[in-house]
């Protein structure tokens, strides 16, 4: 058996840059990784999907450019090449990220599926066939998650798409029948059907995000509808069955009917599970919930001292700056000896569909649900001069504050940039600014920021 002052098993977007900090700091470091460096974000995430949005975001702007005088005769979407790049650019960031790990010296990367086999003891299973044992004091799990994959009858039975699929498809999709309504199911039908694919999205909620306010589901809603994308809400996914030579239908069941939706291809979004099967943690004492995610407390530690949990596997948020943030946690307690709690963290998050919906603290709903004393600030992007001067004058800005401090509790910000929009209210939380400081703050002109100013002004000082 090999000793190691730190295991890392799993080379996403906690385990990569943590590992390497481990291997700098002098810590003799393995990292396992059964896929590709990199994880999901680089592969089969973030990367790839905002790359195709990209583009998506380009045939959309170039098909309506004649409402700015601009006309494009003879537009054609070469799919190829689309795909083309944002392979291309997934690629460019794991080869990055792999010679920077394998240029890290005191880091041992192994490539291959890790299995506990006790509490502080691994197995690899090499590639060749050749397994190995490793052991260490510190023991940090990044493994992620994948695309679930429920069991509703004749799904085996079909030629389903998945996130980690879907750039496997040479060609644009006929009619692409996408299964869940949450975020992957919303940036992929926008993308596809600005691509030209006919897309029906199917969420069994009676409406598309479900956890935020209704306004903000509202111009979503809107928005697919005016860009052709079918949305069927309050339908639950209960059957698939292949269709003729190529196609799947999918039974849904309904508040009081059934019915059926028949398409060339069927993408699956309907949520990702921990990917702890297999990993052995039933020969450890590491505690595990019924979905499967490793439990830890608030600063990342699983009931097993020295085996730690970071990003998607952990449960909660799943996002890239989530599972990031959590490896600088744990970085910092275990190198600088600075002890922070997750309970810290601002939760803010964006969803890349076009308007973006960029959110940070809570919404409109959650101070009702929390009894708070609240004030609401909101601006249409019709009056805000940016989104009129672009033409891109669909959602709006708005703002929770609490009426007594005067500090800004939540922010949705749906419009174009509204994820960097949001992020100018996320830095004015941190810290500590009120609304009135906002409303008077000098911006430059005529950008969206300064529309901030207008936002808080519906507000009584
Ligand atoms: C289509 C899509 C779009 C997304 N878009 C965004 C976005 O725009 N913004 C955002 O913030 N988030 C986005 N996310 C979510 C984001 O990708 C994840 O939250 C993030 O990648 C989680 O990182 P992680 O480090 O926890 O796990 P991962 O990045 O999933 O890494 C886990 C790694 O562990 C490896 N592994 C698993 N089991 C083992 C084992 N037994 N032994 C060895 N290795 C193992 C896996 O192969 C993988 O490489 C998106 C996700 C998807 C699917
Ligand atoms: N821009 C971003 O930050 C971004 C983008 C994509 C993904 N992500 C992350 O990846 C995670 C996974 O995304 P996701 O969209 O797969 O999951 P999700 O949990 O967000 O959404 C899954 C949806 O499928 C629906 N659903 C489940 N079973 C169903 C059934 N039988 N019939 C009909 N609908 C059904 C659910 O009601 C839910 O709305 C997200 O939670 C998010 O954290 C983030």
């Amino acid at each position: 058996m090999k000793k190691f002052d730190a295991i890392v098993i799993g080379a996403g977007q906690a385990g990569l840059p943590m590992a390497g900090k481990l291997a700098r700091a002098g810590k003799k470091t393995l990292l396992v990784e059964k896929r590709r460096l990199g994880g999901t974000c680089i592969n089969d995430g973030c990367t790839p999907t905002k790359t195709l949005i990209a583009s998506a975001r380009m045939a959309h702007l170039a098909r309506n450019s004649a409402a700015l005088g601009i006309e494009i005769p003879g537009l054609k979407v070469d799919y190829e090449t689309v795909r083309a790049r944002a392979i291309a650019i997934s690629d460019r960031f794991r080869a990055s990220a792999t010679e920077n790990a394998e240029g890290t010296k005191g880091l041992r990367i192994c490539y291959g599926a890790a299995v506990f086999l006790e509490n502080k003891v691994i197995e690899v299973q090499h590639a060749a066939g050749r397994a190995e044992r490793f052991t260490a004091p510190i023991i940090v799990i990044n493994t992620g998650a994948s695309p679930l994959i429920p069991d509703i009858p004749g799904i085996r039975g079909v030629n389903y798409l998945t996130s980690e699929t879907v750039l496997d498809l040479q060609e644009i999709p006929r009619h692409l029948i996408i299964a869940g309504g949450g975020y992957i199911g919303l940036e992929y039908a926008q993308l596809f059907r600005r691509f030209g694919a006919g897309v029906t999205l199917i969420e069994q909620a009676d409406r598309l995000l479900p956890h935020e306010d209704a306004d903000a589901c509202a111009v979503i809603s809107e928005v697919f509808q005016k860009e052709g994308i079918a949305v069927m809400t309050g339908a639950k996914v209960t059957g698939f069955h292949p269709y003729g030579k190529s196609r799947v239908q999918l039974t849904l069941e309904g508040e009081r009917s059934e019915s059926r939706v028949t398409g060339s291809h069927v993408l699956l979004a309907f949520g990702r599970t921990p990917q702890t099967e297999g990993l052995g943690l039933e020969n450890t004492g590491i505690r595990r919930d019924e979905e499967g995610h490793v439990l830890v407390d608030e600063f990342l530690e699983t009931n097993v001292p020295g085996v730690f949990a970071l990003g998607d596997v952990k449960g909660g948020p799943a996002f890239t700056h989530i599972a990031y943030n959590d490896h600088y946690l744990l970085s910092r307690r275990l190198l600088n000896g600075k002890k922070q709690s997750v309970k810290e963290r601002l939760l803010s998050y964006c969803m890349f569909t076009d308007p973006q919906m960029g959110r940070v603290g809570v919404t409109e709903n959650e101070a009702i649900q929390a009894g708070l004393d609240y004030a609401c600030a909101k601006l249409p992007m019709r009056n805000v001069a940016r989104a009129i001067e672009t033409g891109e004058t669909q959602g709006f800005m708005k703002a929770i504050v609490d009426r007594k401090s005067k500090k800004i509790l939540g922010a949705s910000i749906i419009g174009e940039a509204g994820g960097e929009i949001m992020s100018i209210l996320q830095m004015a939380m941190m810290g500590g600014l009120t609304w009135e400081q906002v409303r008077y703050a000098t911006f430059a002109h005529p950008l969206y920021a300064e529309s901030l100013n207008n936002l808080f002004m519906s507000l009584k000082e």
